[in-house]
């Protein structure tokens, strides 16, 4: 199995902060693998997927996703590789409002022309069967303004989008929080479906343990990560 990502000696400080919030010697997520990562609030779960996705520089070779060095990409490269290569749903679900649900889930397919190609047969069918996928096949829903759906339907259109053109890795942070105890069970199970059939490797951060044992495997973030200070 080749590796979806890859950590290798992580060392990153916010500006200011004096201190390394990541520093973490190694970790690995194989193709189709999933990861569960918990700890506490504040000991820099989402910092660690900022670095992943490329939204914060990293040194070259610390972070490789589908084979390619994260920290060696310029701005507009890492921009197009996070486009192709990474679904990402986070706890706010960063929808386009006014987009419909079918719209918001393209999106990715807009920005990268290889994305598109792999959302076959096109990327609006593979929007519409993955909202079904999802219990979103209504097609009041699709058509619906992403802004006017339930919470728990923005997830799932969050999902959708993150799933489409089969991307390398999906970034999960926390996108459960707003749901109920079964609610949380039926979507993690179902991003968990639709990933192993996309092949994506799926790292979900979360500091609520009852999630763990759907995932592949599950690792504490105290345990890869031992920042030089330790702030949690
Ligand atoms: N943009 C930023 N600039 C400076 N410091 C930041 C920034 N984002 C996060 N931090 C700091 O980094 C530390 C880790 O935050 P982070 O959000 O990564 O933690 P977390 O484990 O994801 O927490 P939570 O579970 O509450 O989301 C915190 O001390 C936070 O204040």
């Amino acid at each position: 199995m080749s590796a979806a990502l890859r950590l290798n000696d992580l060392n990153f400080a916010w500006p200011g902060a004096g201190h390394d919030i990541l520093h973490i010697k190694s970790l690995a997520l194989q193709k189709g693998e999933s990861l569960f990562l918990y700890g506490p609030s504040g000991c820099g779960k989402s910092t660690l997927l900022a670095a992943i996705a490329g939204t914060v520089n990293i040194a070259p070779g610390a972070i490789v996703v589908a084979g390619k060095d994260v920290g060696a990409m310029r701005g507009g490269a890492r921009d197009r590789f996070r486009g192709e290569h990474l679904g990402m749903i986070f706890q706010v679900f960063n929808l386009v409002p006014w987009l419909s649900a079918l719209e918001n889930v393209v999106l990715p397919c807009r920005y990268s022309a290889n994305r598109a190609r792999r959302a076959a047969p096109d990327p609006s069918t593979a929007a519409q069967d993955l909202l079904t996928e999802l219990g979103l096949a209504d097609p009041a829903v699709a058509g619906a303004q992403a802004g006017s759906l339930s919470v728990g339907q923005q997830q799932r259109v969050a999902a959708a989008r993150a799933l489409i053109g089969k991307p390398s890795l999906i970034l999960a942070d926390e996108p459960t929080s707003a749901l109920d105890e079964d609610a949380k069970i039926a979507f993690v199970e179902l991003l968990q479906r639709e990933c192993r059939q996309a092949e994506s490797a799926l790292l979900f951060v979360s500091h609520d343990r009852s999630l763990e044992n759907h995932f592949d495997r599950a690792v504490s973030f105290s345990e890869i990560n031992l920042p030089l200070e330790k702030t949690c």
